[in-house]
């Protein structure tokens, strides 16, 4: 794993844009995993701006969103469809078709699952996936005691994991309990990863993703086996640690 250190939230967002947007330049066709949460928004405000000022293409670029809440139809507020439009997808020229973002409201959850995970093959896997973390180490919403074999499944969310998020909700009820999340043998399929942790609320769980185990307990510590990983952290994020970048 490579662990960037960056000064602040500005600085982190500006370094990860800047990966994402070698690849979207770089590359003739670029399957991309994204994230939500508070932690991407800004790296997907700096691509609106790039695209909007250098007129940069995402034509050639497809997307799977690593989960979505289930029971939340595509347009509530708070649904992750909703919010990636809103972030980033209004504003730049990516085809619609192209973009891929679990069915939290199919009848068939299981199928939708299975469905998921093809895709995401059929499209020949992700090249490049950017990931948050939870306060308790999950990534997208493989909580821990996921099995590190899992594929896109549906899972019960934590209290954590709910009262950490209600903060986008006008209350913790309204968190819904269940979400389909791309499992962690789906993230581990991606080739490259490149995950991002912000503020002083996320030290800990980086402490212990760096200096820990692997174990499905913590379930981002798998990503020591990947081969790829790029971990940018902001000043806060590593104040557990005693590393040098
Ligand atoms: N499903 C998302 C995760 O993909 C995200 O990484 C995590 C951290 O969120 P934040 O970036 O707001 O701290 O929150 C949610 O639970």
């Amino acid at each position: 794993m490579q662990l960037i250190k960056a000064k602040d939230y500005h600085d982190l967002c500006h370094k990860a844009a800047e990966l994402i947007l070698r690849k979207v330049k770089g590359q003739k066709k670029l399957t991309l995993g994204l994230a939500t949460g508070g932690t991407p928004q800004g790296v997907y405000r700096i691509l609106v701006e790039e695209a909007r000022q250098n007129g940069t293409t995402y034509q050639h670029v497809t997307t799977f969103n690593l989960d979505e809440y289930v029971g939340l139809p595509p347009d509530h507020p708070q649904s992750y469809h909703t919010y990636m439009n809103k972030k980033l997808f209004d504003f730049i020229d990516i085809p619609p078709q192209n973009v891929h973002i679990p069915d939290g409201m199919a009848e068939n959850l299981e199928e939708e699952c299975r469905r998921y995970e093809q895709m995401i093959d059929q499209s020949g896997g992700i090249d490049l996936q950017l990931l948050g973390i939870g306060i308790n180490g999950h990534i997208g919403f493989n909580e821990p005691g996921t099995s590190f074999h899992s594929f896109t499944h549906v899972v019960k969310l934590e209290e954590s994991t709910r009262i950490a998020n209600s903060r986008f909700f006008s209350s913790l009820e309204e968190v819904p309990a269940f979400a389909v999340t791309m499992g962690i043998a789906s993230i581990m399929k991606s080739k490259e990863i490149l995950l991002l942790a912000v503020g002083k609320r996320k030290a800990e769980v980086l402490q212990r993703l760096i200096y820990g185990e692997v174990t499905e307990e913590l379930p981002a510590s798998v990503l020591k086996m990947h081969q790829h990983v790029t971990i940018i952290a902001d000043e806060e994020a590593l104040s557990s640690l005693s590393v040098r970048c």
